[in-house]
C-alpha cells in the first residue's frame, strides 16, 4: 500500500476508523485487508474498478454486512460488539445513500420525506415536521416537488429528493453509494454541488464511492483507491493526478 498521510489525517478527530477490514463471500475473498480513517468534516473518496468491494465495504460500515475480521469503530462505538438497539440509534446518524436511491412510488414526496422523520424524529411537532421537509428540499433545490409523485419526477429530481429523505435526519455521517451513476454530465455535477453543500450545511463526514472521476473531482477531500481488496493508495486529488502509476492514471485520464 502507498499512503500519503497529511498533517489532518495525523491530528483531526476520526468519526470512522477501520483497521484489517475482512469480507469473503463463499471462497471469493473481496475485501482482504482494508484500514483507512474518515477524518471529522471531509468528503473521502473511495475509487475501485467495479466489484473491488466499495459497497461491500460500507454496508459493512453500517452492518448490513457481517466482517470476518478486522475492527470498524463509528463515532466512537465498535460495531461489531453493539446490540440491536445501540446499532439502531447509531444508523440513526448516518444517511445512506444507496445507488438506487428508491422513493416509495405510492408516497408523495412530502410523504417520502415525513416517513423517516416520523420514525425517528419521534418528539417533533406537526409544524416541526413540515418546517423540516420545506427546509430540505429548498436545500435540494425542489421545494415546488412536495406534492408531486415519485413518477413525475427526472432521474436527477429523483436523486435530490432521495438525498432529501437521506439528510431530514440530521446525519453526522453520510455514506454515498454512486451518487451521479446514470445521470448525464450537467445533472451530475449539480449532484456533486449538492454533496458539497450538505458537507459545509450540516458539517457532515462523508464516504463517497463512485466510479466518476469529475465527481471525485469535485467532492474529494482525500481519495482512497482500493484494489484487489486492498487500500492502493490514499491521498488528495492533487497527488492521485500527479501520480506516475499507470492504474492510477487509468482512473484520472
Ligand atoms: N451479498 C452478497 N453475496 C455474495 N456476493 C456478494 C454480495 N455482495 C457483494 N458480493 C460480491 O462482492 C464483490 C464486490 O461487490 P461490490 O458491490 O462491493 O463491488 P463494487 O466495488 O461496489 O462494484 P461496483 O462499482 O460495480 O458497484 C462482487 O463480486 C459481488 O458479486
Amino acid at each position: 500500500m502507498n499512503t500519503i498521510q497529511t498533517d489532518t489525517e495525523v491530528t483531526a478527530k476520526h468519526v470512522i476508523e477501520i483497521n484489517n477490514l475482512k469480507k469473503s463471500f463463499g471462497t471469493q475473498l473481496v475485501l482482504k485487508d482494508v484500514s483507512l480513517k474518515l477524518i471529522n468534516g471531509e468528503n473521502l473518496v473511495v475509487l475501485g474498478k467495479s466489484g473491488t468491494g466499495k459497497s461491500v465495504l460500507i454496508k459493512c460500515i453500517v452492518r448490513l454486512l457481517n466482517p470476518d475480521g478486522g475492527t470498524i469503530q463509528v463515532l466512537g462505538e465498535n460495531i461489531s460488539t453493539l446490540n440491536s438497539d445501540r446499532l439502531g440509534e447509531l444508523r440513526q446518524k448516518i444517511g445512506f445513500l444507496f445507488q438506487s436511491g428508491a422513493l416509495y412510488d405510492s408516497m408523495t414526496v412530502k410523504e417520502n420525506l415525513e416517513f423517516p422523520l416520523r420514525r425517528i424524529r419521534k418528539n417533533l411537532t406537526e409544524k416541526e415536521i413540515s418546517e423540516k421537509i420545506i427546509e430540505v428540499l429548498e436545500n435540494v433545490g425542489l421545494a415546488d416537488a412536495l406534492n408531486k409523485m415519485p413518477s413525475q419526477l427526472s432521474g436527477g429530481m429523483r436523486k435530490r429528493i432521495s438525498l432529501a429523505r437521506t439528510i431530514v435526519i440530521d446525519p453526522m455521517i453520510m455514506l454515498y453509494d454512486e451518487p451521479t451513476t446514470g445521470l448525464d454530465p450537467v445533472t451530475s455535477d449539480e449532484i456533486s454541488g449538492l454533496i458539497n453543500d450538505i458537507q459545509k450545511r450540516y458539517k457532515t463526514s462523508s464516504i463517497i464511492i463512485t466510479h466518476d472521476i469529475e465527481c471525485a473531482r469535485n467532492t474529494a477531500n482525500r481519495i482512497i483507491m482500493l484494489k484487489d481488496g486492498e487500500v492502493y493508495l490514499v491521498g488528495s486529488l492533487e497527488e492521485f493526478e500527479q501520480s506516475s502509476d499507470p492504474i492510477i492514471q487509468s482512473f484520472f485520464k
